[in-house]
């Protein structure tokens, strides 16, 4: 990945200054030490990440990537492939659930197409389509290794732009009708996880519809034996463009020391693969909610990440991650706003 380090640049260690004054600052502020609890250590680790000691996070920009995947047809998703465009379709008419909460906390928005079986033609779109669908990984790879790699380019640039245009935090969304087998596999093949352990029932599978998803994914890693030391290989072999897409972004963040929000199973696979590709990424992470998907707890364990939500969710879109935000922006707000013991004239210990 030497041209994509040379495209990103260093992803910067954390700021350890900023994230010491902001300790220091909220350790003065009317309230019993330590009592904020979490939102005082995510204060902090915002503080380290964009090396401002009162950062803003507002506005956070929101980008949802759409892809299909060959594999939907091997019966994997309780919906039929169409879905993914209509929804994308639906993004840009601002019907989806994403959009709903995007506008309750005036996110900047970014729609792209990374490979919809079905191009769609809506000026909201923004149309960076790699192929029409990802191969079936039960008989092919899901693309090439230069399509991989074309994909998370796409995706670091958009991140980019989405910053140039002011996004302070950044939310990763997907819409992709079969990318929980994808990322199921992405995970195994990455962790060495039991399909069995992971898989789960996505939008919905009945119990005949999940035994068969997790001997898919199975079926899949024995075919190609993606190489686990080579993220790029274990994408190309059984991923999918909006997962490689989803992994740019946050590196594309990363790399312009803005945080990131993630969402739910299918954007944690991506992440573990951009710190898989760069584990410094790894400082920038904030866990948004826990999904339903079994294999979203396993990945965050992998990382290492608390999420902050845990609402049964299993939308995707970047909606858990959205649904987390305000909860971001109270701890920024607490550290702005709030009075201290001398500032108000309150007795300490
Ligand atoms: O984000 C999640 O954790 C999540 C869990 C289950 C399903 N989804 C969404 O549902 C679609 C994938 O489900 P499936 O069953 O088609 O693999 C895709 O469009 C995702 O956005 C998302
Ligand atoms: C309707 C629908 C909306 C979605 N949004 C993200 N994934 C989805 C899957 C379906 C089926």
């Amino acid at each position: 990945m030497k041209d994509l380090e040379k495209q990103l640049g260093r992803i910067e260690p954390l700021h350890q200054e900023a994230a010491e004054q902001t300790r220091q600052h909220v350790d003065q502020l009317t309230k019993p030490l330590g009592s904020l609890g979490r939102l005082e250590t995510l204060a902090v680790e915002l503080a380290a990440m964009t090396g401002e000691a009162f950062p803003v996070v507002s506005p956070p920009g929101i980008i949802v990537f759409a892809a299909d995947h060959g594999v939907a047809t091997e019966g994997v998703s309780a919906y039929p492939q169409e879905v993914t465009a209509q929804m994308l379709l639906n993004l840009t008419h601002g019907g989806a659930g994403i959009n709903v909460f995007a506008r309750q906390i005036g996110a900047l928005q970014k729609f792209v197409d990374v490979g919809v079986a079905v191009e769609v033609d809506a000026p909201g779109v923004c149309k960076k389509r790699i192929r029409a669908a990802s191969g079936n990984i039960l008989r092919e790879a899901a693309m090439s290794r230069e399509e991989a790699k074309r994909s998370i380019q796409i995706g670091v640039e958009s991140a980019q732009e989405i910053v140039a245009d002011g996004a302070k935090v950044l939310i990763v969304g997907e819409v992709g009708i079969g990318n929980t087998t994808a990322s199921s596999a992405i995970l195994s093949a990455l962790t060495e996880a039991d399909p069995d352990e992971i898989v789960g029932r996505g939008t919905g599978l009945t119990d005949e519809g999940w035994q068969r998803k997790k001997a898919v994914v199975r079926e899949a890693l024995a075919l190609h034996r993606p190489d686990a030391a080579d993220p790029i290989d274990v994408l190309a072999k059984v991923g999918g463009m909006e997962i490689g897409a989803m992994a740019g972004a946050i590196l594309g963040a990363a790399s312009r020391r803005v945080p990131v929000l993630l969402d739910g199973f299918i954007a944690t696979v991506a992440a573990l693969l951009a710190v898989r590709l760069q584990p410094t990424v790894a400082d920038y992470l904030i866990a948004g909610h826990r999904s339903q998907e079994p294999g979203h707890a396993f990945v965050l364990k992998t990382l290492g990440k608390e999420p902050l939500l845990d609402l049964n969710l299993r939308l995707g879109e970047g909606s858990g991650a959205a649904l987390a935000f305000p909860i971001i922006e109270a701890s920024t707000r607490m550290v702005r706003e709030m009075a201290t013991f001398a500032s108000a004239g309150v007795s300490d210990r």
